[in-house]
């Protein structure tokens, strides 16, 4: 698979936005003759969202937006030694590109995720790239939440291509500093080809995975509807319960086969649960070595005393609290993040947060006083260094301070 992802990015560096329609027209069978989104489509867009469901993006936003504007960085000033400051301060990144899924679901909960923070964090160009349907359009609930966050330009473009339009530039799609957004194997694929040199990314966000952890007192209704929740994204998503309980397993078992006859995706979501698996332990012990072992993009605890059972939960994307949180809270609208890593990432990565949109750049500022104090001490480890230059640059000041 990444030779392909290999091919498609090299071809989009080279040739622009005609090798990304041609991709348009081979991988999502659309064959259009501009990528970019007009004012127009947008506002005819707008126009097919019911009341309802502007009310519900516009209440997960304002949840997203206050979980994550309560993550803003205050910079402390430190004073190392008498006359010597150092300080920290928070910059937005100026251009980034945001890749919202398209291929099975349009994942506008997607564009509030990652508009909301990027946002807030300031950044000032942030460029929304996304697979259209058939007929060339994109659905109206994208359009919607994406100008209700301030996404700036919007562009019909899926999978790798869109991946590498937004890392290299073509004509119409703007090359940016970060790549922000989940994806099927192919867009996880190409973020970590172009990362390696020339664009961050955010993390691998692959195909979508929960872990249940529970144990007798768990409800078996509420654990199979939380496994077919995940396992109805893709066929690669995976759905994994590991229980303390024999007789819940069973009453799971029982539950996922007769929910799964009553989902629309039913097709998909029996394919991801090849990959799934639901698991019986000896106790909690074991449960826990199992999830951290696994690293469960999200996690659910389903248990009598689930409080102490997540103090020792060490590797994990987001973890769900008792039978009333359901993934799909964190999914669309209590206001944490959705953008999470997987397949074991979880044990180096964090999700995306206000940092994802950030840096941090370090000030230090010295009087004479400090010079004092600390100027002998960096003369003596630059000459260790053999760098008389370095040292130089404290020397012609420590003897401009000493002659006042
Ligand atoms: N980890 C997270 O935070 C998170 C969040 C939301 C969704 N997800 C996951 O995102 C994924 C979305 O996947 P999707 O497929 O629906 O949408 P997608 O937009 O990621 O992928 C669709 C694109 O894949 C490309 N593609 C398809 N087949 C290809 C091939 N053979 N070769 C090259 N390119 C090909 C096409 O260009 C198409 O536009 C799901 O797996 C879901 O579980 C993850
Ligand atoms: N569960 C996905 C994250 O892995 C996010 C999502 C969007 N819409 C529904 N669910
Ligand atoms: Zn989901």
């Amino acid at each position: 698979m990444f030779d392909t992802v290999r091919l498609i990015i090299d071809k989009v560096k080279a040739e622009g936005d005609k090798a990304v329609l041609e991709y348009e027209a081979t991988f999502d069978k659309v064959n259009l003759s501009v990528l970019s989104v007009s004012e127009e489509e947008i506002l005819a867009g707008e126009s097919q969202i019911s009341e309802q469901l502007k009310t519900a993006i516009i209440l997960a936003k304002k949840n997203i937006e206050l979980f994550h504007a309560a993550q803003q960085f205050v910079g402390k000033k430190i004073e190392t030694m008498p006359g010597v400051t150092c300080w920290q301060k928070a910059v937005g990144i100026e251009k980034v590109g945001l890749y919202i899924p398209g291929g099975t679901a349009p994942l506008f909960s997607t564009v509030l995720m990652l508009a909301v923070p990027a946002k807030i964090a300031g950044c000032k160009e942030i460029v929304l790239c996304t697979p259209p349907a058939k007929d060339g359009s994109i659905h109206p609930a994208i359009l919607f939440a994406a100008r209700l966050a301030g996404v700036n330009k919007i562009f019909k473009a899926g999978g790798v291509q869109a991946i590498a339009a937004m890392a290299y530039g073509t004509e119409s799609i703007p090359k940016v500093y970060k790549i922000f957004g989940p994806g099927n194997q192919y867009v996880t694929a190409a973020k970590q080809l172009v990362s390696l040199r020339d664009v961050a990314i955010d993390m691998p966000a692959g195909p979508s995975e929960v872990e249940v952890l529970a144990d007798a007192s768990a409800n078996p209704v509420f654990v199979a509807a939380d496994l077919l929740s995940q396992a109805e994204h893709g066929s690669d998503s995976q759905a994994v319960l590991v229980t303390t309980s024999e007789k819940l397993m069973e009453a799971v078992q029982i539950e996922v086969e007769r929910q799964l006859m009553e989902l629309p995706r039913k097709d998909i979501a029996s394919q991801a649960l090849e990959n799934s698996k639901l698991i019986l332990v000896k106790d909690m012990e074991e449960a826990l070595d199992l999830t951290n072992e696994y690293a469960p993009e999200h996690l659910i605890i389903e248990t009598e005393n689930y409080q102490e059972v997540a103090e020792r939960i060490i590797n994990a994307g987001s973890v769900f609290l008792g039978s009333l949180s359901p993934e799909s809270a964190g999914d669309y609208a209590s206001g944490t993040n959705h953008t999470l890593p997987t397949n074991g990432y979880a044990k180096a990565y964090s999700g995306v947060s206000l940092d994802s949109f950030i840096r941090k750049i370090t000030f230090q500022e010295i009087t004479s006083e400090g010079m004092k104090t600390i100027g002998p001490a960096i003369e003596e480890m630059a000459a260790n260094e053999q760098l008389d230059g370095h040292k130089n640059a404290v020397t012609v000041r420590l003897q401009m301070i000493n002659k006042q």
